[in-house]
């Protein structure tokens, strides 16, 4: 995109455990888009809301069949930068580090810690190496947006946080708990981890609202975590959390030019191959993540 034409932004909303729909989108139609990266987790969900376009994918699929493990996460980034999403809206399950997070409380987290060990991490590598900057890995542009219709709903929320990103599919031992507390991170999840990784080298915003399930298993006055206690929390947040998705997507409809936070030339300086031992069964398959600084060279 460059910076002199503005254009409309396209939505995407990744949705995590307990959030599968949306409703109120209009002209909503189901989509497989295939990628050179396998599947991604779903279809997805095509649509507009008050004139925004919307694309949905459930990260885990529909009814759940994916562990954050064997989810896809290049193809879902893939499948959402080729169907011309901008900016993604992650929404998560997450277990609180901190007493202030109760369940039920919205987090706009601002930074991640990465001890997934077990996932594709990079669309890049032998033959096409790039390296983007990781420092900033939220955009704070969607932030501000999440923070505004949060505040404007009356939901509980705070703006900030470090998400301590796991491998799972087991929950913490109480050490890790402890651990992660010492660290000073305020949430804990296990997806968030490559996928932000992957939407700034797919130059794509990509902001988290992390949704409070649990304390995690280091609360003295609380049980350690279990599915049903996150999926009890989860039915009630789910309505606040589309209620959310419904405020926010509008408000981020009008045309913009590029990105001030800079995640959408997240690859200007980023590509260190040269042109010539590029391999080019990679630049092909980099095509939709990467055409727009590699079809020149
Ligand atoms: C169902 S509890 C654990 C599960 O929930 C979170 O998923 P998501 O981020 O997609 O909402 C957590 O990361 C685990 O995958
Ligand atoms: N305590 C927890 N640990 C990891 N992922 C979670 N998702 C929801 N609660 C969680």
């Amino acid at each position: 995109m460059s910076a002199a034409e503005p254009r409309r932004p396209v939505i995407g909303v990744i949705g995590g455990s307990g959030l599968y729909d949306i409703e109120g989108i209009e002209d909503k139609r189901w989509e497989r888009v295939a990628t050179p990266w396998g599947e991604a987790s779903d279809e997805l969900m095509f649509g507009t809301l008050e004139g925004v376009s919307v694309v949905f994918l459930p990260r885990h699929g529909r009814g759940h069949k994916l562990s954050p493990t064997d989810l896809n996460y290049r193809a879902n980034i893939d499948a959402l930068k080729r169907a011309g999403v901008t900016d993604i809206l992650s929404m998560s399950a997450v277990g609180s580090l901190r007493e202030d997070l109760p369940p039920g409380h919205f987090v706009i987290v601002d930074q991640f810690i990465d001890r997934t060990f077990a996932r594709a991490k990079s669309f890049f590598g032998a033959g096409c190496v790039a390296h983007v900057s990781m420092a900033e890995p939220v955009c704070a542009r969607l932030g501000d947006a999440l923070e505004r219709s949060a505040r404007a709903l009356d939901l509980p929320v705070t703006r900030g946080g470090t998400y301590l990103a796991m491998e799972g599919p087991q929950f913490s031992t109480k050490a890790e708990s402890h651990l992660y507390r010492a660290w000073g991170c305020s949430v804990i999840g296990m997806t968030n981890m490559p996928e932000a990784k992957l939407a700034r080298e797919a130059e794509l915003c990509y902001a988290t609202v992390a949704m409070v399930t649990d304390y995690d298993c280091w609360h003295e006055d609380h049980e350690a975590v279990t599915v049903e206690q996150v999926v009890k929390v989860l039915l009630g947040n789910a309505d606040r959390a589309r209620a959310l998705v419904r405020a926010v997507v509008p408000s981020l409809g009008a045309a913009r030019p590029a990105c001030a936070a800079g995640c959408d030339h997240a690859l200007d300086h980023a590509l260190i191959t040269a042109p010539a031992a590029r391999d080019p069964d990679l630049v092909a398959r980099l095509d939709a993540v990467a055409g727009r600084v590699l079809s020149g060279g």
